[in-house]
């Protein structure tokens, strides 16, 4: 980034009030009358009512709408182990997110935990507060074992973004970038360079999509994950090939598709031109892609690049996701998003992306035209069809598979994220 771009966004945090989120009140408070409604001796009778029947916190406080973002640091965007505190700003623009695109209210909670099972155990302590929990920015492996617990231990959704959300806008953006390639999933050769909690994720959503697992290649820090290293985890071990290819150098070779979750600049545009015809590229890592898009196009005319940048076509990023899935679960008060779940959001992203783009998306991006192709393989994420598309989508699939408490909202579909209370 230029330094006015550095500058322009220390100020939008700073000015004209620090931060990016704020708590507003919902009921009114100009009397004395009100305040002994809404505190002494009223707020007893809510008390005694979710004493009776836990339930009752949907009916009578914000919990139905509320999600909690929470970080330890571990894994800051594609920035590293940078700690809790310095997660924040991200945290809260995870919740300016699904405030903006879905009217869901969430805080942002830094945990500094000194093991996962501190992470687990903090959290478990504070789940039954949320209606949903975002896991954000926590590193592999840890973060497996940290979802995997706090799904087992809570009763309400537990999901961590940096996994699901990335895999699902990165298969649905994936089977619209092969259909213009006119290439099939099921004979990609991709190659995956990052082997994080983002990466082992998208490999398996894009296997249960019909990837071959013997066509992905995986890279980590020491080279391509294959049958011969001892120094795997489990995770990374489901994803070790059979073959003699060691570098990214050897792996790119002819590979249809290169999925990047891991840091910037690691592609090269020798190595984007070793690619076969029309190469996919998603350089997804935050906020520095593994290959500029200007550099990708300029090396490849044929490319099909993708990013998770605002500030280029073809956002690959799980906003697409997070806010729309739990808008979602909470209206039919999911108890987990399940895969079922997970496949109706690459469903609906999918097919969104394929029709007719609204005028007011065109005139948010400053644009004359998008069409489904090269240059809009995936939905903006300032379509307001979003919030029903995939919404309901997600709530339809968790009634289907039986994890809803409550029935397909009857005051779907939503236009607008102010009519998510309902009528
Ligand atoms: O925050 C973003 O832009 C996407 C994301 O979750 C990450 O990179 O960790
Ligand atoms: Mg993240």
């Amino acid at each position: 980034m230029t330094d006015a771009k550095k500058q322009a966004a220390l100020d939008y945090h700073s000015q004209p009030i620090p931060g990016k989120l704020s708590v507003e009140i919902t009921k009114p408070t100009s009397s004395a009358k009100h305040l002994a409604l809404a505190y002494s001796p009223g707020v007893a009778e809510p008390v005694r009512e979710i004493a009776k029947d836990p339930e009752n916190a949907y009916l009578y406080t914000g919990k139905g709408n509320l999600v909690a973002v929470i970080s330890d640091g571990s894994a800051i965007l594609g920035l590293g182990n940078l700690g809790a505190l310095a997660s924040k700003p991200v945290m809260e623009g995870k919740g300016l997110l699904f405030k903006r695109f879905a009217g869901i209210n969430s805080i942002d909670i830094e945990v500094n935990a000194e093991s996962p099972q501190a992470f687990i155990d903090t959290v478990a302590r504070i789940a039954d507060t949320w209606g949903g929990i975002n896991l954000e920015d926590i590193k592999a492996p840890e973060c497996f074992e940290i979802e995997r617990a706090l799904v087992e231990q809570c009763n309400i959704p537990v999901f961590h973004d940096d996994q699901h959300g990335t895999a699902i806008v990165t298969a649905a953006g994936m089977l619209n970038a092969l259909d213009i390639a006119e290439k099939k999933l099921e004979d990609a050769r991709i190659v995956c360079l990052g082997a994080g909690s983002a990466a082992i994720a998208c490999m398996k959503l894009l296997v249960a999509c019909g990837a071959k697992a013997e066509n992905i290649y995986m890279l980590d820090r020491k080279g391509v994950i294959h049958s011969g290293r001892d120094d795997l985890n489990q995770y990374k071990a489901m994803f070790a090939t059979e073959t003699d290819l060691r570098t990214l150098d050897e792996a790119i070779e002819g590979a249809d598709v290169f999925i990047g979750l891991s840091g910037p600049n690691l592609l090269s545009p020798e190595q984007l031109k070793k690619m076969a015809d029309n190469p996919v590229v998603f350089a997804c890592s935050n906020p520095d892609p593994e290959i500029h898009p200007d550099v990708a196009n300029e090396t490849r005319p044929d490319v099909i690049m993708a990013t998770g940048r605002s500030d280029y076509p073809n956002q690959v990023n799980n906003v697409l996701g997070f806010p729309f899935i739990f808008r979602g679960a909470l209206d039919v008060r999911a108890t987990r998003i399940n895969e079922e779940m997970k496949v109706a959001a690459v469903h609906a992203l999918k097919d969104l992306a394929r029709e007719p783009v609204p005028q007011d998306v065109l005139d948010a991006y400053e644009v004359d035209a998008l069409e489904f192709g090269r240059g809009y393989i995936i939905p903006t994420p300032m379509d307001a069809r979003l919030l029903d598309r995939v919404s309901s989508a997600v709530a339809q699939a968790a009634v289907d598979t039986g994890v809803a408490r409550r029935p397909y909202p009857s005051h779907y579909p939503l236009t607008r994220v102010e009519d998510v209370y309902g009528g």
